[in-house]
């Protein structure tokens, strides 16, 4: 059985497989690792576990601790590449690019064989351009929604954060909802112009991260919601 992992700054996610079936899956907030992360597959022996992280090592560190406490393996760490799986990267220093954004290309390249972007909606928003040739074009790193409103709530005087309000693209008729569907309406800018360049270059679409599905409902453009692309690109940067 093979374990699966992705580390963000918000959300660990992983996912557990035998051969192509699916075992069980979790996610658990980054702040709270301490415990045992992976009580639905105590017993089961796991062959490998692969990890893509962009937390902290002290994070890491506790994550190795318990699969080796737990499980008795030594997880292997993908590490962002300079090449890999049929991707070049633009970043002259590529390990300073976030693993998590490496290993959604990869994966994205790999099922579109094409150009092809991706735009990951976690703590915070990633953009990134793959040419056909699988040439990394460059990508953007734009503070995420909850990021957004915490930029406000803590560098404003009036702006308070009270109860959260459902997102909706409408104008806001009160400070929350002002605040929350702000965050929403340049998500869903960002969306259209994306999608627009997606047709001008040809390039296939890729959607993922805790707010993914939110994205791509603003763009209707579910069809290109892939929530496992960074789990995805793990079978490819940790064996190619
Ligand atoms: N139940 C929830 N609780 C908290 N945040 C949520 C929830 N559902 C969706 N979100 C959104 O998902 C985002 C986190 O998404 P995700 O788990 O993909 O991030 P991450 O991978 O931890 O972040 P990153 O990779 O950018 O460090 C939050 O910033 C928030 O906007
Ligand atoms: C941008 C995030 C936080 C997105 O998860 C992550 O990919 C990261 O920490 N990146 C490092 C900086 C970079 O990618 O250039
Ligand atoms: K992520």
């Amino acid at each position: 059985m093979e374990l699966d992992i992705d580390i963000g700054n918000s959300f660990l996610k992983w996912r557990c497989r035998d051969g192509a079936d699916l075992v069980a899956r979790g996610q658990v907030a980054t702040q709270s690792l301490a415990g045992s992360l992976f009580s639905e597959l105590s017993g089961f022996a796991l062959n490998k576990v692969r990890i893509g992280s962009v937390a902290s090592a002290d994070v890491d560190t506790e994550v190795a601790r318990q699969l080796k406490d737990g499980f008795a393996i030594e997880p292997v760490f993908a590490r962002t590449q300079a090449h890999g799986a049929g991707v070049v990267n633009s970043y002259a220093e590529p390990e300073r690019m976030g693993v998590d954004r490496w290993l959604a290309m990869v994966a994205a390249y790999q099922v579109s064989g094409g150009a092809c972007c991706v735009v990951d909606c976690g703590s915070a928003i990633t953009v990134d351009w793959v040419s056909a040739q699988g040439v990394h074009q460059g990508g953007y790193i734009i503070p995420g929604l909850n990021l957004m409103q915490d930029a406000l709530f803590n560098r404003t005087a009036k702006v308070k954060r009270r109860d959260a309000v459902v997102t909706a693209i409408e104008p806001g008729i009160n400070t929350e909802s002002a605040v929350q569907n702000g965050a929403a309406y340049v998500l869903a800018a960002l969306g259209e112009r994306v999608a627009r360049e997606c047709e001008v270059n040809g390039a296939r679409l890729f959607i993922c991260g805790g707010d993914g599905a939110l994205f791509a409902e603003l763009i209707e453009h579910v069809e290109c919601l892939q929530p496992d692309l960074v789990l995805d690109g793990l079978q490819w940067v940790c064996e190619g």
